[in-house]
């Protein structure tokens, strides 16, 4: 039987709320008794919105403090972006479900003006010297080995606001965003082009598209109600993911980019990795039948001793 009350911790940005709120929906389908009060809270990673990402250093910007407040047994589960999760959790936590999985890929959101006087859509449709927003040194990275002529600027803050910022800054022709990001905040009109291995050649952040529900590793009622949410497809190809990331000892400051996708029963696993001027970069692929954690687990490092 689920407890009587999960208290849900999560960000406090509005995706993440909405994110919270997808999981409780879910949750209380399945168990109608049971109460999930969602409690937003401030990270580091939100506080300081002037400092680019890649400067942090440190690990589990946007996780450390909730996991602090689930230990302390403030909260009973934590909704995260799967992506912002470090791949090794505290030992008194756990990943106690992965969710189905919301489009993994990065989008190119164009300025409206240049869409409408350009008719500009894609990333091959901008000038030299073209400026990109973005704070993602995977982005970065990926972008300026494919497009050597493009330059970047820093944008960072809640996805309203770095939309805001392409309309206001005279500078930014484009940003690059995680395409689920836009999907679940109903803002999909804003996607010009989506980009993945065929098109940009930009692959997604490991983990990204799918959501991540930690718990304290032993609580035995709350996890056996999290697997009732769980997706194995995504389970397995986030699993290999994250198994590819640990292995290449990639945090959020690593430039790594992944791409996961079922083809008839076989999970194929596409990963890059490329210098922070873009100007080196390696590809590698695996494709295979699996079935468990384990395999998937196998799947990820021998992609990344590939690579
Ligand atoms: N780093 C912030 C962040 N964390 C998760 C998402 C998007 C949602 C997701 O990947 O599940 C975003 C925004 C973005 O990268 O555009």
């Amino acid at each position: 039987m689920a407890p009587s009350t999960i208290t849900v911790g999560t960000r406090k940005s509005p995706l993440a709320m909405a994110q919270a709120e997808l999981v409780v929906a879910s949750l209380q389908a399945i168990f109608p008794e049971s109460s999930f009060p969602i409690h937003g809270m401030t990270t580091t990673g939100d506080r300081d919105q002037n400092t680019a990402l890649y400067n942090f250093g440190g690990k589990g910007l946007w996780t450390t403090q909730l996991e602090e407040k689930l230990v302390a047994k403030e909260l009973d589960i934590v909704v995260h972006s799967l992506k912002d999760m470090p791949t090794t959790l505290p030992s008194d936590c756990t990943l106690g479900a992965v969710t189905k999985r919301e489009d993994p890929r990065d989008v190119l959101v164009m300025k409206k003006a240049l869409r409408d006087t350009k008719g500009y859509k894609t990333l091959a449709d901008l000038p030299d010297g073209s400026i990109i927003g973005t704070s993602s040194i995977r982005r970065i990275a990926q972008l300026a080995r494919r497009y050597p002529g493009l330059k970047f600027k820093d944008v960072r803050g809640n996805i309203q606001t770095r939309l805001k910022k392409l309309d206001e800054d005279p500078e930014l022709s484009a940003i690059v965003l995680a395409a689920a990001g836009l999907l679940r905040m109903d803002l999909g009109e804003h996607i010009s082009q989506y980009l993945d291995v065929d098109n940009g050649g930009i692959l997604h952040a490991v983990g990204q598209g799918a959501l991540g529900v930690e718990c304290r590793a032993g609580d035995q009622s709350v996890l056996e109600a999290l697997k009732k949410i769980e997706d194995k497809d995504t389970l397995l190809a986030c699993s290999a993911e994250r198994s590819l990331m640990r292995e290449l000892e990639g945090g959020c400051s690593v430039p790594i980019g992944a791409e996961t996708k079922w083809v008839d029963g076989k999970l194929r696993l596409r990963a890059t990795v490329v210098s922070v001027t873009g100007k080196e970069g390696v590809d590698a692929e695996v494709l295979e039948s699996i079935t468990t954690e384990e395999e998937a687990t196998e799947l990820g490092k021998r992609v990344a001793r590939d690579l």
